[in-house]
């Protein structure tokens, strides 16, 4: 039902900028649009007709990854039909779409790098601007005194950014098919009445990984070296994710954070190496006093490589993580130099289980099947038909107080994964 919907968005979006787009290329532009929108409305009818998935043209660095990716699932069906948009599965195709949405753009130059989705993430960072200039505040106002604080103390402010970049996690553009959905007030005040919506809470063993990571550095002060984070939605989520590493770097908990974002638009709201830059922009031009000094502090610490940004076409591919060392071998192998990697929302929550069918008791160690680079932990508000991890009875219970739990936004979990200690 959503991804219909999109698509008509998007065509929407590629429609009402077609000034622009005349003004910037002339008739060229106009052409690139008409052509935009007629393969866009061609693979809208493909989707909802069940029509067989067909290899992109393209010619980007990972078409001919994706192209492999659709005989595998061809072999792995059978040959007797073809595979398509209903019999395969739901994060094939689903994935698929959003890089048929880029092929549609990127066979049409002049307007090839047109965001589609850069409108509705602006303006959810927008929409958020109390919410975000409340977490700069207190964030400015922990690193007042961070060198004093005990060790518990730490771990109590630990435990609050991490819930805070957790409920960050509602606020993506995909699950409500680009309707608005930004956090309007401060999340701080609400973690403590959300406790009881946290599934599985492994933050203990999380905080443990990191404190066990600790050496000295060059700088004569301890810390783990490099904690990681895959990335999910731009807007007020980003926000949350840029605090929480701000602290651990600025609390000498980390020494270095890596984040990973996405190389081309995706999932309507995922961030792109240009909302990250963007981000970080909008808010040191904030006219906040401490909205615009946390932007210039995370500048510098980009500037001086505390903080740096990867991308890698792997994350915009349809595979499961446990893929990844055969499929991605130099992804894994940068993932492995963290000490700790922490994974974004919900699709990353799919791809690191698979997005299989799972017993709810089935363990987050066994739904990996192998994945683990590095201690991982997952960050996600449960919008999608999978959850492991939980207790007897757990999954049962919810069931019955909730049918929608595991779909409506509501839920989350912090599960932990140590592949050092199996
Ligand atoms: O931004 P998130 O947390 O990955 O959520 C995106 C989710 O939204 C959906 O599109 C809704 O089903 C899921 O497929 C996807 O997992
Ligand atoms: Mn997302």
């Amino acid at each position: 039902d959503r991804l219909p919907t999109i698509l008509t968005k998007v065509i929407d979006t590629i429609h009402r900028n077609k000034n622009k787009f005349f003004e910037e290329y002339g008739e060229e532009g106009i052409q690139a649009e008409k052509q935009a929108i007629s393969l866009l409305s061609k693979l809208r009818n493909e989707l909802q007709t069940d029509k067989p998935v067909l290899a992109l043209t393209d010619g980007l660095v990972d078409t001919e990854p994706w192209n492999q990716y659709l005989h595998r699932q061809q072999r792995l069906q059978g040959d007797q039909e073809p595979v398509s948009w209903f019999k395969s599965p739901w994060l094939y195709v689903e994935c698929y779409m959003y890089r048929r949405i880029h092929e549609a753009l990127l066979l049409n130059p002049p307007i090839s790098d047109f965001d589609v989705f850069n409108e509705g993430k602006t303006q959810s960072f927008f929409e958020s601007s109390q919410a975000v200039m409340a977490l700069c505040t207190y964030l400015e106002g922990i690193k007042k005194n961070v060198e004093e604080l005990s060790e518990s103390q730490l771990f109590e402010l630990f435990s609050k950014l991490v819930q805070v970049s957790l409920w960050g996690n509602k606020c993506d553009l995909s699950i409500s098919a680009g309707q608005e959905n930004s956090q309007k007030a401060s999340p701080l005040d609400s973690l403590n009445s959300l406790q009881t919506f946290i599934l599985v809470d492994d933050t203990k063993r999380v905080w443990s990984t990191l404190i066990s990571a600790q050496k000295l550095g060059q700088s004569g002060k301890t810390t783990a070296d490099r904690v990681d984070i895959v990335l999910d939605n731009a807007g007020f989520e980003l926000v949350t994710d840029l605090v929480l590493a701000d602290f651990l770097v600025s609390s000498g908990l980390a020494r270095q954070i890596h984040f990973h974002g996405k190389t081309i638009p995706w999932f309507v709201s995922d961030v792109t190496a240009k909302d990250f830059q963007w981000t970080i922009r909008q808010t040191m031009a904030s006219n906040h006093k401490w909205g615009s000094k946390c932007g210039v502090q995370w500048q510098g610490y980009l500037k001086d490589g505390l903080w740096r940004y990867h991308d890698h076409p792997f994350w915009t591919q349809p595979h499961e993580f446990c893929d990844m060392a055969p499929d991605a071998p130099d992804l894994y192998a940068t993932l492995q130099g963290a000490d700790l990697v922490l994974f974004k929302g919900d699709l990353n929550y799919r791809k690191l289980t698979g997005d299989r069918d799972w017993e709810h008791t089935v363990s987050f160690d066994t739904a990996l099947r192998g994945f683990g680079p590095a201690p991982l932990c997952s960050l996600r508000t449960l919008k999608a038909n999978v959850q492991v991890g939980l207790q007897p009875g757990q999954g049962e219970k919810l069931t019955s107080q909730d049918p929608s739990w595991m779909t409506n936004g509501k839920y989350a979990v912090i599960q932990f994964h140590n592949p050092k200690s199996e």
